[in-house]
C-alpha cells in the first residue's frame, strides 16, 4: 500500500517519506525498513525509541544514505531542509554533496566513542581534521584553539591539556565528550545520536544527556536521539516514533505516549519498564521475538505476539490512524479517527 501519512511538521529539517531499505544477505532479503515516513521539526529533540533489531540505527543512517552494502535504500524520500523552505533531495544528490552534508550540516554520534576516535592522533589534531575536511580551516594548527573552545564547550575539564591527549588517555565519559566536540566543530544543524550512552556508566549517562540538552540549546540543535531507554524518551524528547520490525508503529508528542499509549506494543514497551532506567533491549514481558525480516508476519508484524490481536491483523497491515498529532497503525483503531490512506 502506497504511504501517503500527512507529515505535519511546521517547519521541518529533515522529511522522510515511505523509506525501504533491503540487505541482501545469503539469508535472503532482510527487509530491515520498510515504509518509514515521519518529519522532525527544526529545534525540536525527535527519538526512535523500539527493541534492538527494530531499524532505529539503519533509519538514522539512511538519513544521509550512510548505509553499506549488502544494503540498499530501496524507496522512498528524504528531504533535508538547511533551511526553512529550502528542500534538498537526499536522494538525488552525488557523493561530493553528500560527503559535505554528512559531518557539516547532519552530524552523528555512535554507541562507541572507542571507534569513533583514531587511535593514532590526539583529540585536537581530530577536532581540527574535521574542520580542515569540511573547509572550515586551511591548516591543521589553525583548528587547536578552537578545538580547545570546543572541548570547554563539552566540559571536558583542562582542555588546554586535552586537547594534545591521546584517546586512550581519557575515560569513555571524556571519549565521548572529544566525539561530541568533533561533531559539532563543523556546527552541524542537525545531530543525531544513536544511544549515545549505552556504552557508559550511569552516572556519565546522565552527564552526557545533561551536556546534550544543553548543547541543543545553546547551538540551536535538532537533534535525533535513538534510545532503548524510555526514562531518557521521557526527560529528553518532544516527540517519539515508535518502531517494530522495520515499522513506525506510533507517534506521538512525548507526554501523549507516557499518558495515552495507543498500540499494544508501545503498551507493553511501558508495562515493561516501570522502572524508566531500565533498558528495553529486550521484552520478556511480551512473548516471541522481533520477527525475522525475510519473511515478516502478513497483516500486522506485532500480531504473533500481540495479546488483542483479531483475524484482521493475520491478514491486513492496519491502516495509519490520525488524530492531533498522534498516529497508530493498529487495526484496534480502525473506526476511529481519520484515515492515513497507507500502513505505517
Ligand atoms: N549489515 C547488515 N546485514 C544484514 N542485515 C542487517 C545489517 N544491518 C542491519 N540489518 C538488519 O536491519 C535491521 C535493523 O537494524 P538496526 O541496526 O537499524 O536496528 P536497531 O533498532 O538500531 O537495533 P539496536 O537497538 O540493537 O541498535 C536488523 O534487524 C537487521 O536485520
Ligand atoms: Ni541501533
Amino acid at each position: 500500500m502506497a504511504e501517503r501519512r500527512r507529515l505535519d511538521c511546521r517547519d521541518p529539517i529533515i522529511l522522510v517519506r515511505g523509506l525501504r531499505v533491503n540487505f541482501y544477505t545469503y539469508a535472503g532479503v532482510v527487509k530491515a525498513i520498510d515504509g518509514v515516513s515521519f518529519c522532525i521539526e527544526r529545534g525540536e529533540t525527535y527519538c526512535l525509541v523500539g527493541e534492538t533489531g527494530c531499524g532505529k540505527s539503519v533509519t538514522s543512517r539512511a538519513l544521509t544514505r550512510l548505509i553499506k552494502p549488502p544494503g540498499r535504500i530501496e524507496g522512498g524520500e528524504i528531504i533535508y531542509y538547511p533551511e526553512p523552505g529550502k528542500p534538498v533531495n537526499i536522494m538525488e544528490l552525488g557523493e561530493e554533496e553528500l560527503q559535505r552534508i554528512r559531518g557539516r550540516e547532519i552530524a552523528y554520534v555512535f554507541q562507541d566513542p572507542g571507534a569513533a576516535l583514531d587511535p593514532l592522533y590526539t583529540v585536537g589534531y581530530q577536532v581540527s581534521e574535521t574542520m580542515l575536511v569540511h573547509g572550515i580551516i586551511r591548516r591543521i594548527k589553525d583548528g587547536f584553539q578552537r578545538a580547545v573552545e570546543l572541548l570547554r564547550k563539552t566540559l571536558i575539564t583542562d582542555p588546554e591539556k586535552r586537547v594534545r591527549s591521546y584517546p586512550h588517555e581519557l575515560s569513555g565519559g571524556m571519549k565521548q565528550r572529544s566525539v561530541i566536540s568533533i561533531s559539532l566543530s563543523t556546527k552541524p544543524k542537525l545531530l543525531v545520536a544513536d544511544e549515545p550512552t549505552t556504552a557508559l556508566d550511569t552516572t556519565v549517562q546522565a552527564e552526557i544527556m545533561d551536556l546534550l540538552r544543553r548543547l541543543k540549546k545553546e547551538e540551536g540543535l535538532t537533534l535525533l536521539l535513538i534510545t532503548h531507554n524510555m526514562g531518557l524518551v521521557a526527560e529528553m524528547c518532544d516527540r517519539v516514533a515508535v518502531m517494530y520490525a522495520g515499522q513506525i508503529v506510533e507517534e506521538a508528542p512525548v507526554d501523549e505516549i507516557f499518558k495515552n499509549p495507543l498500540h499494544p506494543y508501545t503498551r507493553a514497551l511501558l508495562r515493561a519498564i516501570p522502572d524508566p532506567s531500565r533498558s528495553v533491549e529486550k521484552l520478556e514481558s511480551i512473548p516471541g521475538t522481533v520477527p525475522n525480516l525475510v519473511n515478516p508476519p502478513p497483516g500486522c508484524r506485532f500480531h504473533p505476539r500481540c495479546p488483542e490481536a483479531m483475524p484482521v491483523c493475520t491478514r491486513r497491515p492496519p491502516v495509519l490512524r490520525m488524530g492531533d498529532r498522534h498516529y497508530v497503525a493498529c487495526w484496534l483503531y480502525a473506526g476511529k479517527g481519520r484515515s492515513g490512506g497507507g500502513g505505517a
